[in-house]
């Protein structure tokens, strides 16, 4: 499976925390992330994570991208509800993505809780099925 994690600044220990917690399952996983969680993952956990732009920058869209083209699996996004973000049309264009292309998403430690243990349980193996059927969605069709 291919899954993305991202955290606003104030929410970036928890999902280290959480990354720590159930490292044994995410590196079975090609692990994906906007460019400053990713370096906080690697660098704390040791794990191998593809970086992407940070997210003021154009991660989330790059990420965003990748769910377009029916290539990326499961979002755990940490959003900070409290704080203003100048990307925030980012963050809401990512969201409306995984709605879109029913994308299991994660915004919360509450839910990402849920879908790590359904992720253990081969609860998302769909997604293999859905990508076989469709295949990456290219922008010619
Ligand atoms: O801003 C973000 C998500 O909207 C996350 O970006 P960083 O991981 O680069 O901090």
């Amino acid at each position: 499976m291919k899954i993305a994690l991202i955290a606003h600044d104030k929410k970036k220990d928890d999902l280290v925390r959480f990354t720590i917690a159930y490292q044994a399952i995410f590196q079975e996983h090609e692990l994906y992330a906007t460019g400053t969680t990713g370096k906080r993952i690697i660098n704390e956990t040791g794990l191998d994570v593809i970086r992407f732009r940070s997210g003021p920058l154009g991660g989330d869209q790059q990420i965003g991208s990748m769910i377009a083209n029916n290539d990326m699996d499961l979002i755990f996004f940490f959003r900070d509800p409290l704080t203003a973000q100048p990307h925030e049309p980012d963050v809401s264009a990512l969201i409306r993505l995984c709605d879109v292309y029913s994308i299991p998403l994660a915004t919360n430690m509450g839910t990402a809780e849920i879908l790590i243990k359904g992720l253990e349980r081969g609860d998302f193996s769909w997604r293999i099925v859905a990508k076989k059927e469709e295949g990456p969605i290219h922008f010619d069709k």
